[in-house]
């Protein structure tokens, strides 16, 4: 299998030094941390510092939010300096273009409004400018579900990116990734709850587990 056929993963919702070094040991190819306060997962400034100095180099930091501050945006590139940032909420697309980052456009499939393949579609090309386009499960959290939605909902999708790289998300676990890259082929997997043993406190077996069945795909 060549490079460009992998299937990319992240691992998202680190809290902990030990899950940065276990997430690495195993292969990912991303870390996602949460900047959105009403999470389990959510991470300080200070705690995300940490974290993103437990990260080598070519192991990539993205940054979450959810119609989070501008200002609060700022303080987490200023002090963080995440390489991507991902936002999760109602952001419109000149207030993800605003910090001048490469972001991910997250779509809550689903959702009113984001529930026909059609009107997922459109949506998604609202956001020409990001950088990739993840889908995820629709929850009143908005993200970090454990919920997987329906994979015929992105049909529309998958033949008008553009070539733009696909992200997966919501309920992935080691049991369904590898039946959801064979039916998406997306360029990437992410992953919260699925590699967890409690909310926010990853399990190094799991993320092995995890990276394993998706080479396996
Ligand atoms: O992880 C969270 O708690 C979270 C909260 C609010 C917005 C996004 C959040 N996570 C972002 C992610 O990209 C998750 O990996 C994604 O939602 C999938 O989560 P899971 O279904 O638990 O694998």
């Amino acid at each position: 299998m060549t490079t460009a056929q992998r299937t990319r993963v992240k691992v998202c919702g680190l809290t902990r030094p030990e899950d940065v070094e276990a997430a690495v040991q195993a292969g990912v190819d991303a870390i996602g941390l949460v900047f959105y306060p009403s999470s389990k997962r959510a991470v300080s400034l200070s705690q995300a510092s940490r974290l993103r100095n437990a990260v080598p180099p070519f192991v990539s930091v993205t940054a979450l939010f959810v119609n989070a501050a501008v200002d609060q945006v700022q303080a987490v590139i200023d002090q963080v300096a995440p390489d991507v940032l991902q936002f999760h909420g109602d952001e419109q697309p000149d207030y993800c273009e605003g910090f001048g980052k490469r972001y991910i456009r997250a779509f809550r499939v689903g959702a009113p409004g984001l529930d026909t393949p059609a009107s997922l579609l459109d949506e998604c090309r609202r956001y020409a400018s990001a950088t990739a386009w993840l889908f995820d499960s629709y929850s009143a959290g908005y993200g970090g579900s454990g919920h997987a939605f329906d994979a015929q909902l992105l049909s529309k999708v998958s033949s008008a990116t553009d070539s733009r790289p696909v992200i997966l998300a919501g309920g992935l676990t080691v049991a369904t990734v590898a039946d959801s890259i064979r039916a998406v082929r997306p360029y990437a997997v992410d992953v919260s709850s699925g590699v967890e043993s409690a909310p926010g406190i990853k399990s190094s077996e799991k993320i092995a587990a995890f990276l394993q069945s998706v080479a396996a795909a």
